[in-house]
């Protein structure tokens, strides 16, 4: 038996209430195919404990996730209380960075059983690599004077070490799919970042013979995005223009309470983190009602990278079959509750 010790951070709003659906889940899939289970220690790092302590995870919070194999996390923000770029910097991103999660993958595809709000949704299948160290998220900048004279400076950091990991991952994952990149660019506004973006784009892909190409501005690609998703396959982004892609993948298979999403640190000094794409929702947190689904494919990812991808096949075909039979939580069309649905999943997956 094969026992994973698993940080289990499930933050603020309805992080609270998937994690538990999603970890329950997990146990069941490593139940029903034996060889391996998990073993949860749960942190209460959020912004209760911000409100607490002054800060958004202990000091020696990192030491401690360092001996995880992996970080499953909900999702961190509760603006009413702690301003939004304190709490997100103070726990996930902090720990993206410190931990060199240099990589963000997020997948976005035809759902079986879901509405997508396209007219022809087709069968898209895509993948956005989001570059997640750097980029337009920085701390790079300042704010001075007051008043009618302010000024705030924020700058982005590209560096060719960063940007050339994200890019050549990218290629990497297309010859294992369907052989086709495309970069997310907007070198015909900003002037600098952008231009050597592309400059390091095409130099990587000259080792990628095989992988078609393409470079189009952010702005058409959000828009492709919605009008014909399904010519995509792979799509590098830089950190704010993979953060706004991933949202609107999320919104063309139904719902952003769907979309998961893998934190990946390559280099294997620290563990990597698995979160869904949404936020802490608070517009619905505490009804129970938030879409569990999200967690629960962001679980079979975390499986993906364990080396267990045949039980996360499994895991996300229930899913699907799940929300096809029509139980599904109202953000889907559904009225199900975040417990019947993660129920439903559960009975069947142990059928
Ligand atoms: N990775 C993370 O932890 C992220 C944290 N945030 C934080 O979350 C808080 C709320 O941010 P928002 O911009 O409102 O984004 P959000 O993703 O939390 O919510 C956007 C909309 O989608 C709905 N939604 C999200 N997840 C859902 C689910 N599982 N089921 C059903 N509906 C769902 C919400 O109800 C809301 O109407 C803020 O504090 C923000 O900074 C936002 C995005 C990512
Ligand atoms: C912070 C945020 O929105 C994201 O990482 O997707
Ligand atoms: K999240
Ligand atoms: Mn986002």
């Amino acid at each position: 038996m094969r026992q994973y010790e698993i940080a289990v951070i499930p933050g603020d709003g309805i992080g609270k209430e998937v994690v538990p659906a999603a970890t329950d889940v997990l146990d069941a899939i490593a139940e029903v195919h034996g060889g391996i289970s998990f073993k949860y220690t749960s942190f209460p790092w959020s912004c209760d404990y911000y409100e607490q302590h002054g800060k958004m995870m202990p000091d020696d919070g990192l030491r401690t996730l360092q001996n995880f194999e992996a970080i499953f996390l909900g999702a961190v923000g509760d603006p009413q209380r702690v301003p939004d770029h304190v709490s997100l910097w103070g726990l996930l991103i902090k720990i993206r960075r410190e931990f060199e999660q240099v990589i963000n993958i997020r997948p976005a595809k035809y759902f079986r059983g879901l509405a997508s709000p396209l007219l022809k949704p087709n069968d898209f299948d895509l993948l956005v690599v989001r570059e997640n160290s750097e980029g337009e998220y920085s701390e790079i900048g300042g704010r001075i004077h007051k008043g009618a004279d302010e000024i705030a400076i924020q700058n982005a950091v590209f560096t060719r070490k960063g940007t050339e990991r994200a890019i050549r991952y990218a290629f990497e994952l297309a010859q294992k799919r369907r052989g086709h990149v495309t970069s997310a660019t907007k070198s015909n506004g900003i002037v600098y970042s952008m231009p050597f973006w592309d400059e390091v784009f095409k130099d990587v892909s000259k080792e990628y013979p095989d992988v078609k190409t393409t470079a189009t501005h952010i702005d058409a690609l959000s828009a492709f995005f919605v009008t014909k998703p399904h010519v995509f396959d792979v799509v590098v982004a830089s950190n704010l223009f993979g953060d706004i892609l991933t949202d609107i993948g999320a919104a063309i298979m139904g719902s952003i309470g769907i979309a998961p999403a893998a934190n990946i640190n390559l280099n294997g000094k620290f563990p990597s983190m698995f979160e869904p794409v949404h936020g802490s929702a608070p517009d619905i947190a505490g009804q129970g009602i938030a879409n569990p689904i999200g967690q629960i494919w962001t679980a079979k990812m975390m499986l993906d990278h364990l080396g267990h991808q045949e039980m996360g096949q499994h895991l996300l075909n229930v899913v699907e079959d799940v929300t096809h039979s029509g139980v599904k939580t109202g953000d889907i069309g559904g009225t199900a509750t975040t417990q019947e649905v993660t129920q439903e999943i559960l009975k069947r997956l142990k059928r």
